[in-house]
């Protein structure tokens, strides 16, 4: 069974115009399917505008498609029960951007990689102390750093922690909504090796999403190029030099 699959999925956003009466419809998505397998990742690969984020959105559970469906673990996300819903709530984990607006400020390290830990599993605070522990090594950061707030950490070290958190329930699958984008490179290239040996070491599917053509290219096994809200092609990575299509062309050559 695939861990997730996004069928035929539409959304349409309709903004009422400050001069008009009626409400005029803009882009959003339309028959958006994909696949996704156990350790595997998929990137979603578009310029600006072309409905990455709208993808995102619905896979998390934060916006209803208006046609089409998500299903995880065989349970379809937007129809699913309370008892389900808590489910793929542990096992679908994200990780944004910007790690500084992802973060409370006043929250320590500690208490942001142990706030999933304690809404759902049951361990005393010493417990909990080792967990946070480990999962702080497990990415690269040390447990001194346990009791900084964000404004002590860079902003590689805050995606660090960020990536803790995500992966402190062991989930199963992880949006990566441009989780480099912000960073310089050095940075970039390091989270992205961290990203990819955690996903060989725990065997994490990941689903991410970026209009950086070289992030996808490292992490990815397949890639789905988006462009006007549709799927022009999707391929596997490792013959992205063979893409057909003319929007997927141009922004492979444009990045290598
Ligand atoms: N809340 C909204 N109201 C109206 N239109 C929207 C809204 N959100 C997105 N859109 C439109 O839907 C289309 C897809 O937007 P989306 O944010 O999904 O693209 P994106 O690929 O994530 O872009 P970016 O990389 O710039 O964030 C765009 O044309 C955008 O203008």
């Amino acid at each position: 069974m695939s861990l997730l699959i996004a069928d035929q999925l539409t959304k349409t956003y309709s903004t009422a115009g400050l001069f008009r009466s009626k409400a005029s419809n803009v882009s959003g998505i339309s028959g958006i399917s994909f696949v996704i397998e156990e350790g595997m990742c998929l990137g979603i690969l578009g310029e600006s505008g072309a409905g990455k984020s709208t993808i995102g959105k619905i896979i998390l559970g934060l916006l209803r498609p208006d046609s089409g469906s998500v299903t995880f673990q065989g349970t379809n996300l937007y129809t699913s029960n309370r008892a389900q819903q808590k489910k793929w709530r542990r096992d679908l984990q994200v990780v944004f951007q910007d790690s500084y607006s992802a973060i409370n400020p006043r929250m320590t390290v500690r208490q942001i990689i142990a706030e999933p830990l304690r809404n759902y599993e049951r361990m005393s605070l010493r417990e909990e102390e080792h967990v946070v522990c480990e999962l702080l090594e497990t990415v690269g950061l040390s447990s001194n750093d346990m009791r900084k707030t964000s404004k002590e950490m860079s902003g590689g070290q805050l995606q660090r922690v960020n990536i803790a958190r995500a992966i402190a329930l062991k989930p199963k699958l992880i949006v990566l909504d441009e989780p480099v984008s912000s960073l310089d490179m050095i940075v970039q290239k390091q989270i992205l090796i961290h990203l990819n040996e955690l996903k060989e070491k725990y065997g994490l599917s990941y689903l991410l999403i970026s209009h950086d053509v070289l992030a996808v290219n490292f992490l990815s096994d397949h890639v789905a190029f988006v462009d006007g809200g549709k799927i022009v092609e999707t391929i596997e990575t490792a013959h992205l030099f063979n893409c057909m299509h003319p929007v997927s062309k141009r922004m492979v050559l444009s990045a290598f």
